[in-house]
């Protein structure tokens, strides 16, 4: 009689930097029975019921100090990790894999009470106060930059990358991406996370027209919350709230603007696309900074801080760039030279080494 397939339960939520990974990892692993823990109202009930069970729990954040709202807080993490327990035990799951946030509390709690392993992917280059206190619990701690394991001194850490989406994967043709960019004109790709950037809108708004001038086209993925949205209309300028296909578009770019999300920084490192940095300033802790140290550092991109950056400098440094085509193909060569493409197989032998033995 066949084995049983391992039943593994994947904590991720929220953000697509949450989920892509999680998602291109539970691709590597078709032998396995995979169920999801997420929370209702978040992107995961849009992205995974079409590949997999979804379980949801209510779970929220900490605020800042202890009050009143923080011991009601403390209440839903309990009656949540009672229901994640709930879950692990009828499920008869083997292992959790979380990608951090404020689902993997409930989620490693409830595991690793129980007995089971469980796998740890951070992504960032700063891990959160999630990781930060519950990495030495996990069984494995998988990170996507070497630079985390500093902030994670007790934990089992394994460099693996961040897995990239498949479509990053596939062999990627110019000819399939489906927007009227002509060949030969240099393609600046603007992009704020999976929610878009309306300060970062603004001043690539105001700083395109140069770049229009310089023969260059704008694809400005704005979020769909830009309260400008539809201001700016030139021939060479295309405005989309969000766009899927981002590996032919990023194959295509010349030069990224971009936030410093880890998910975002991976598939440009994959991509090899010298990139303009801003640091989305509220994120926390000002973790996409220590993100963007990492491309800063090796060469693949310029940082700039939101609030030092001006339209008119921007302006200057993409036009400064454009007419440097040499130190374009050294940063992109810089970026690919961070990138591990082979981050879901990597993450997929890790989850089999600690679920199966
Ligand atoms: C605001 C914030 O705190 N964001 C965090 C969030 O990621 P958040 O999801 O905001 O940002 P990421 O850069 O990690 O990922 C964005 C993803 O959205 C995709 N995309 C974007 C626009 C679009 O039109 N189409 C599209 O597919 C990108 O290709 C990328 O895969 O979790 C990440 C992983 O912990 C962190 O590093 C980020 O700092």
């Amino acid at each position: 009689m066949a084995n049983a397939p391992i039943k593994l339960l994947i904590a991720a939520s929220g953000t697509g930097g949450h989920l892509f990974p999680a998602i291109a990892l539970a691709q590597k692993l078709p032998d396995y029975e995979i169920e999801w823990l997420g929370v209702p109202n978040r992107l995961e009930t849009q992205l995974v019921p079409k590949q997999y069970p979804l379980n949801t729990i209510a779970v929220e954040g900490f605020q800042q100090g202890f009050g009143f709202a923080s011991l009601k807080v403390l209440g839903k993490l309990t009656g949540s990790i009672i229901e994640v327990r709930r879950i692990l035990q009828q499920g008869k799951f083997q292992g959790v894999l979380t990608t951090g946030g404020y689902i993997a509390g409930p989620a490693v709690i409830a595991a690793r009470s129980l007995g089971l392993p469980v796998i740890f992917h951070e992504s960032n280059a700063l891990p959160g106060k999630v990781t930060r206190f519950f990495g030495p619990w996990c069984t494995a701690m998988a990170l996507g930059f070497a630079e985390a394991a500093q902030y994670l001194p007790r934990a089992k850490n394994v460099c693996v990358g961040t897995p990239v989406r498949s479509q990053f994967l596939d062999q990627i043709s110019h000819a399939s991406l489906d927007l009227a960019i002509p060949d030969n004109v240099p393609l600046i790709v603007v992009f704020g996370g999976s929610q878009g950037a309306v300060a970062v809108n603004q001043l690539v708004r105001e700083s395109a027209p140069a770049w229009f001038d310089a023969g260059a086209y704008v694809v400005h993925l704005t979020g769909d919350r830009d309260p400008d949205a539809g201001s700016l209309k030139h021939p060479q300028y295309l405005e989309l709230p969000f766009y899927d296909n981002m590996a032919v578009l990023l194959q295509r770019a010349a030069i990224a603007i971009s936030r410093s999300g880890a998910g975002s920084l991976t598939e440009l490192a994959v991509c090899g696309v010298p990139a303009i940095l801003i640091p989305y300033p509220f994120a926390a802790e000002d973790h996409q900074s220590y993100n963007a140290d990492v491309f800063t550092k090796a060469g693949a991109a310029l940082t700039f801080k939101q609030s030092e950056l001006t339209a008119q400098k921007l302006q200057s440094q993409v036009l400064d760039l454009l007419q440097s085509p040499a130190e374009l193909t050294k940063m992109g060569e810089n970026a690919q030279a961070i990138a591990v493409p082979d981050s879901a197989e990597k993450l997929a032998s890790l989850v089999r080494e600690v679920v199966e033995t």
